[in-house]
């Protein structure tokens, strides 16, 4: 090629590339452009829904205690000013009516205020406002009573009310209720007739009630019954029954969309009740054990999603549940559990004495794959589609890290599992949604040190800085036991040195395994997987509970 020809080709290829430059470049521009113009209708749509929820929708005057008030009514806040000489412009008071649980007529004498439910006979005298008043971590009820002689007035406003309030699509109508009666002190009944009927009469939500008769009974009502018709799924119980129906969500789930192998996102959210004798699963979505909290939550249809984890032995499901312990806390459960007839606090202070002088370690090979996305932000959510995209099966075995070695405990927790005994949780390094799980793997140690490690989860923290304790955040973990144990031969065992002498095997013998507070007796490797925001409970994320008790055990 000559000199003259290369040149010009230089200058061709030079041009091509400005030009794709330029392309690129007003391309570039082009997508701001658009983007830029997204925003400002997105901008225009957000200020015309401000615009809107903030229009009056009815304006009265109505009193307030024995004071006139301006009372004014918009999509998002009911506010109230007093009409004074003196001040005019006095203070509102507000109200959102996301927080009104419904609205009833005073009648009579105002016997629907003396009784605090919407009365049905006698003449018209005002609006009563059921609401919840916040007090802490717990959820109360309060009424606000506005009063006005005009039966036309007061009627246009209980109307508007209630169309407002019609309006909450996370509000449930009809809920499916399984109640368990043997539940703790055999309070579960009593609880729902005294503290949460009243308030789903009140607020007109229609309930379907099975009282579980057996273990296993309400898993078999859930595989059967029409679940289309309900709003929500709601149990009275302890975390065994907590646990149970968690379990049949996701299988009815699986079910239904005929995927047998991958776990499948209920579509009816469960509501918690804790009548129990732990209630970690209420109290880690709640902060409280209180039936009112709870039933409150689920009225105003407060929304949490959770994330659960699959327990799987030689690729077999053993349940979904939210949180594992084995080694200390798998043994401790199955001594209580063979003391049934003991009180349960003094059943579990023994289990935990008898389980602590008997420490042993497991001898084990413990691999967790870790959580991709956690950045250590305890309380951080996610996007839906960082969850989709985290699919630990779909990764490979180099991603796991693997130990073998002796472990007093090893606790799997994919939600902080707050209770009174340990406020800020027993995982406190996890939250409900952020898509992986707490592995807390204690190693072997002194029966001293291990006490000191476990009284530190009732104080507030430090519970891990010990040299002989790991945390990490997990997607999977995997535990390979080494030798087996049938843990009643270890019940008739003389106590041995039992700090350094690994568990000795036995023919047909299996490990105790704590479950969501269920004992579960498995023999071989088991296998967890965490699924990110596979449920969603009635309640809302909390980072500590109220303690109200203390262990005096240890
Ligand atoms: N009528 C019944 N009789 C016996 N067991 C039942 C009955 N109904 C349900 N169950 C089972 O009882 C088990 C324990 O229930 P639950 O957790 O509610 O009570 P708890 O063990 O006293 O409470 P906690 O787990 O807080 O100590 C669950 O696995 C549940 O399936």
């Amino acid at each position: 090629m000559s000199e003259p020809e290369e040149d010009l080709q230089e200058e061709q290829r030079d041009s091509t590339k400005k030009k794709k430059k330029k392309e690129k470049r007003s391309g570039k521009k082009k997508k701001q452009k658009e983007e830029r113009e997204q925003e400002e209708a997105q901008q225009q749509v957000d200020e015309e829904e401000e615009e809107r929820s903030e229009c009056v929708v009815l304006r009265g005057i109505f009193k307030l205690g024995k004071k006139s008030h301006d009372v004014l009514l918009t999509r998002t806040r009911l506010t109230w000013i007093p009409i004074t000489p003196e001040t005019p412009t006095g203070e509102p008071c507000v109200l959102q009516p996301g927080v009104v649980l419904t609205a009833g007529r005073v009648r009579g004498e105002g016997e629907a205020a003396a009784s605090g439910r919407p009365a049905v006979g006698g003449a018209v005298l005002g609006v009563a406002l059921f609401c919840c008043r916040r007090r802490g971590r717990r959820l109360e009820e309060d009424t606000l009573h506005l009063h006005n002689a005009s039966a036309e007035h007061t009627q246009t406003w209980y109307n508007t009310l209630k169309e407002l309030l019609a309006g909450f699509s996370s509000r449930p109508r009809y809920l499916k209720v399984f109640i368990n009666p043997s539940s703790h002190k055999k309070e579960a009944v009593h609880i729902y007739r005294e503290h949460v009927a009243p308030l789903f009469k009140m607020a007109d939500i229609r309930i379907d009630i099975t009282v579980t008769e057996r273990k296993g009974h309400a898993l078999s009502v859930m595989k059967e019954c029409k679940l289309d018709e309900y709003d929500g799924v709601v149990c009275v119980g302890g975390d065994g029954s907590v646990a149970e129906l968690c379990h049949a969500l996701v299988l009815r789930a699986q079910l239904d969309a005929d995927s047998p192998e991958k776990p499948v996102k209920p579509v009816l959210p469960l509501g918690i009740i804790p009548a129990g004798s732990t209630d970690v699963v209420s109290c880690s979505v709640h902060g409280v054990r209180d039936p009112v909290t709870a039933t409150l939550h689920i009225v105003l249809g407060h929304l949490q999603q959770v994330d659960m984890c699959s327990f799987l032995s030689q690729g077999q499901l053993v349940r979904f549940g939210f949180s594992a312990m084995f080694g200390f806390g798998g043994r401790s459960l199955a001594r209580a559990e063979k003391k049934r007839w003991m009180p349960s606090s003094r059943r579990r202070e023994y289990a935990l004495v008898k389980t602590l002088a008997r420490l042993r370690p497991e001898d084990c090979q413990l691999s967790f794959q870790p959580a991709k996305t956690s950045t250590g932000n305890l309380f951080e959510h996610r996007d839906e589609d960082q969850d989709v995209k985290q699919d630990p099966e779909s990764e490979g075995e180099e991603s796991w890290t693997t130990n073998q070695g002796l472990y007093l405990s090893i606790s799997i927790m994919s939600i902080p599992c707050l209770s009174p005994h340990a406020p800020r949780g027993l995982a406190p390094n996890t939250s409900l949604a952020n898509g992986s799980a707490a592995l807390i793997a204690v190693g072997n140690t002194s029966r001293s040190e291990f006490i000191k490690h476990l009284k530190r989860y009732s104080s507030s923290s430090g519970q891990f800085s010990f040299s002989f304790v790991e945390t990490h955040a997990v997607s999977a973990v995997r535990i390979r036991p080494s030798s087996l144990i049938n843990w009643s031969e270890e019940e008739s065992e003389e106590e041995g040195d039992s700090k350094t002498t690994p568990i000795i095997q036995s023919e047909g013998a299996a490990f105790p395994w704590n479950i969501d507070g269920e004992l579960v007796e498995i023999a071989n490797e088991v296998l967890v997987r965490v699924h990110p925001r596979l449920i969603t409970l009635y309640g809302e994320e909390v980072d500590e509970a109220e303690s109200t008790v203390s262990c005096s055990c240890i």
